[in-house]
């Protein structure tokens, strides 16, 4: 048999398959989907197998060198949906695949080097024969970090002369835990003999001895150690005695070790959540698939109709896959699929170690569990009875991944239910218009919850200018409204979320007689004000520096600091309602692991009267005792380059209202903004989608914007502003050539940031309604500058369908 393997080389030559021979002793396990290593030129390198076949069109293969996987880390849906990938979002067939795995299944490569077999080692250099004297084999990572020049010139010399040979390996960064174990070793009868006849001595071994007769059969030595308290000598002293057998076991770690979660039951349904939950079932029953787009508003209980479906299919004996956005996959909305489905659910998010995500992945590859919840990458979850994907919160846009392959889950989502033939469901208080507009058109079914669960009132919004507050004097961040809102909700022991709306609002750094803004050096943008580390930091390239004393352009004094953050807020309250209790949620406070848990728990509890943060706290919280949301600089993002920004400030903000009287206390919501007119705004404070929905259409149709047309962004980006200019141009013309009406090609012109990390950036943004061939004259350009792409610093990036216009 011959191996098809898809090489680790990201490069267009190289996106195909290669032949590979399977040597004997691998014939057993190799088979689509396992990882191997195989020769590629002069390197080792990873590689998948994808398919194997009898024969070869070439004569003399080489044979695969090792295999990493027992059991196929891909599936052949999965491999399937790579070259799907890989077409759609025109990106190399390696990078799809990858991109379906943990990171830690990623290949890990590393150099070595040692001497030649054959070497006379009078001829080395003193300070390499020292070097070899202590090892045989020398790491190339760690030596490149600690040698000197001169060390590494005279190694590089010996390698050329054949003197030191460079190793190559290439394996697989995953780590299983291991823990010792330890079991009976001889039969009950004996142990408890054993036991009767112990003498007076080695007392703590014979209750390490009676703790394992009594209470278990296995038993992590840590936790025998723990548990009787004594020491690993003493259990290691029955081993040796031959009582206890010790040995090594894989063990899956758990991200909720030592948490138990209770059990809920299903709830009774409303009658809206029951209509749609027959409609979904319908599809559940018949196997067929359909994409439903269920809109309900804020509280309305789409995730307990989430909970309900899923379980109907675990009793069909199917899995299913929970698409949340990362930000709000907070411990709250985990705790309520483990509440109901406990160990059937595996969690994959950011916030977990390398190896815990491998192990919650595992999970799923072993069909450990049925359910995964997660975020975007979570859609690739290898079940293979996959019986529903649901996507919450569809509207969200970091269900765009914005590198390679710039895919959207959404797709990937209704290309794995065409396969499985199951429904799926994307769910949203304000559904993004695209998929609005296509549940109109009936390409999605509408499914609609227009009330809250118990007759729960929607809040009442009041807007406030924050002009006229200036007007009348008040010049403090917080409205009177807003303050006095705040001091009723204390008295009455009831609680406030407060949130800074952050984009398109860094804290930047200005001169106030010139108007200087401080900007990054390699990037045309300006840097954002750290107050942690004093610092002014670049958040494209890294760039850092400190805060200046006077203006770099005038010398000025007056460099003051702009924006707000939200440790300024916090200081801004505490000066108006000192007798506040502030829980304070961004960046600063949550980057400890647990940390984002312990505040909202604290929250939960009372020991807080505000929650105080930005975008962090906008989704999915459910606080029976929050009464009052407080939205600081609600327009900011309004006034991004962007044609979503309209529609993204009023998802934003009917979805941080929607923290607002959940439960039995009447909510309100108070809107700060300098743009009260503003039809987002005003639409919001009726809760009132739908009119939202054809306005925003009717400005989208007039600017030619999605959903009336696809946008395709070209990105070219080189450190030669001439070279930049000039292969975006002939990348214009090409298309221009080539596309029919009522296609346009807009552009060249630079990027909205022109430059980043030094490289200056030019884009061509094609707007299209049908357009069958762009694809292929798309992979025309990037083969044109394949070559030049390799040898020089030129990139072209495509983005099919972007969100991020920068
Ligand atoms: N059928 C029901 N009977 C009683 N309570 C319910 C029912 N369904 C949901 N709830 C409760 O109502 C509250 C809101 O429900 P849920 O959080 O599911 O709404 P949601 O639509 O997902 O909210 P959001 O989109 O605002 O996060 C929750 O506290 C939930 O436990
Ligand atoms: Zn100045
Ligand atoms: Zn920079």
């Amino acid at each position: 048999m011959i191996a098809n393997v898809i090489v680790d080389v990201p490069a267009q030559q190289i996106d195909r398959t290669f032949d590979y021979e399977i040597p004997p002793r691998f014939e057993q396990v190799v088979q689509p989907g396992v990882r191997v290593a195989v020769p590629f030129g002069p390197r080792k390198v990873q590689g998948f197998v994808v398919s194997l076949s009898e024969t070869s069109q070439f004569d003399r293969l080489k044979p695969i060198s090792d295999v990493f996987d027992i059991k196929p880390v891909l599936t052949s849906e999965l491999l399937e949906l790579g070259d799907w990938l890989s077409v759609t979002t025109l990106c190399f067939k390696v990078t799809a695949l990858q991109a379906m795995l943990p990171a830690a299944l990623r290949a890990k490569y590393e150099k070595t080097l040692s001497l030649s077999d054959s070497i006379d080692k009078e001829t080395l250099s003193p300070e390499v024969r020292q070097l070899f004297s202590r090892q045989n084999v020398v790491r190339w990572d760690e030596l490149q970090k600690s040698a000197h020049e001169q060390l590494l010139k005279d190694i590089q010399r010996h390698i050329k002369n054949h003197q030191i040979v460079v190793n190559e390996h290439v394996g697989s960064k995953a780590t299983m835990k291991k823990v010792r174990v330890v079991e009976k070793a001889v039969s009950d009868e004996t142990l408890k003999e054993t036991l009767e006849n112990w003498g007076n001595t080695a007392k703590k071994q014979r209750e390490v001895l009676e703790y394992v007769f009594h209470y278990s059969e296995v038993i992590v030595v840590s936790e025998l150690v723990r548990i009787c308290e004594t020491s690993s000598s003493v259990v290691k002293a029955l081993v040796d005695k031959g009582l206890l057998h010790e040995k090594v076991v894989e063990q899956k770690r758990d991200p909720f070790e030592g948490r138990s979660f209770g059990q809920t039951e299903p709830m009774a349904l409303t009658s809206e959540q029951q209509q749609v939950m027959t409609s979904i079932l319908r599809d559940v029953q018949k196997e067929t698939h359909r994409t439903f787009l269920l809109r309900g508003v804020t509280g309305s209980g789409k995730t307990e109709v989430y909970l309900q479906a899923i379980e109907a299919v675990l009793q069909k004996g199917k899995e299913a896959i929970v698409l949340v956005p990362e930000i709000s996959l907070t411990p709250q909305m985990v705790t309520r699929f483990k509440e109901r489905f406990g160990s059937d659910v595996a969690v994959l998010h950011s916030g977990l170690s390398q190896g815990e995500k491998f192990d919650e992945w595992r999970k799923i590859r072993d069909q450990e569990v049925n359910v995964a919840v997660g975020a975007r990458s979570a859609i690739f979850a290898p079940f293979t009875r996959l019986g529903m994907v649901i996507i919450d919160e569809e509207h969200e846009t970091s269900y765009k991944q914005e590198e390679m392959p710039r895919y959207h889950a959404r797709d990937v989502a209704i290309a794995r239910g065409k396969y499985h033939k199951c429904p799926v469901v994307l769910g949203s208080a304000t559904p993004s218009l695209e998929s609005y507009a296509r549940a109109q058109k009936g390409v999605y079914e509408s499914l609609e919850m227009a009330e809250r669960v118990n007759n729960i009132a929607m809040p009442s919004v009041h807007i406030v200018d924050m002009r006229e507050e200036l007007r009348s004097g008040n010049r403090s961040m917080f409205s009177n409204d807003l303050i006095e809102g705040m001091k009723t909700r204390i008295e009455r022991g009831e609680q406030t979320v407060l949130f800074l709306n952050r984009r398109g609002y860094s804290t930047f750094v200005m001169c106030r007689d010139c108007g200087h803004v401080v900007q990054c050096p390699h990037c045309d943008i300006s840097l954002t004000y750290h107050r942690s580390t004093g610092s002014l930091d670049c958040h494209y390239c890294g760039y850092r520096e400190r805060v200046p004393n006077t203006c770099p352009s005038c010398e000025s004094e007056a460099i003051r600091f702009f924006g707000s953050g939200t440790q300024k807020v916090e200081e801004a309250l505490n000066d108006v309602l000192p007798e506040a209790r502030v829980i304070r949620m961004d960046v600063d406070t949550t980057k400890r692991k647990g940390a984002h848990e312990k505040l909202l728990n604290a929250f939960g509890r009372g020991d807080g009267d505000i929650l105080l943060g930005t975008q962090m706290i906008a989704k999915g919280l459910d606080f029976p005792n929050v009464t009052l949301v407080g939205i600081l600089a609600a327009d900011t993002m309004l006034h991004l380059p962007d044609f979503r920004a309209t529609e993204r400030t009023f998802q934003l903000l009917t979805q941080v209202s929607g923290r607002a009287g959940r439960h039995e206390k009447e909510g309100e919501v108070v809107v700060q903004t300098y743009d009260p007119e503003h039809y987002s705004i005003q639409l919001m404070q009726n809760h009132d989608f739908v009119s939202f929905f054809q306005r925003e259409m009717l400005t989208r149709k007039r600017g030619q914007y999605p959903p009336y047309m696809f946008l395709t962004v070209i990105t070219v980006s080189d450190t030669e502003l001439m070279k930049v200019a000039q292969t975006t141009d002939r990348i214009a013309q090409f298309l221009k050539e080539r596309l029919q009406e009522p296609s346009v090609v807009l552009g060249p012109v630079a990027s909205p940031i022109p430059r980043i990390n030094d490289r200056y950036r030019h884009q061509c943004v094609i707007k299209y309604k049908h357009e069958p061939k762009l694809t292929s004259f798309l992979q025309d350009i990037l083969s044109m500058y394949q070559t030049e792409m390799t040898r020089t610093d030129l990139t072209i990036t495509i983005d099919q369908n972007p969100y991020m216009m920068m």
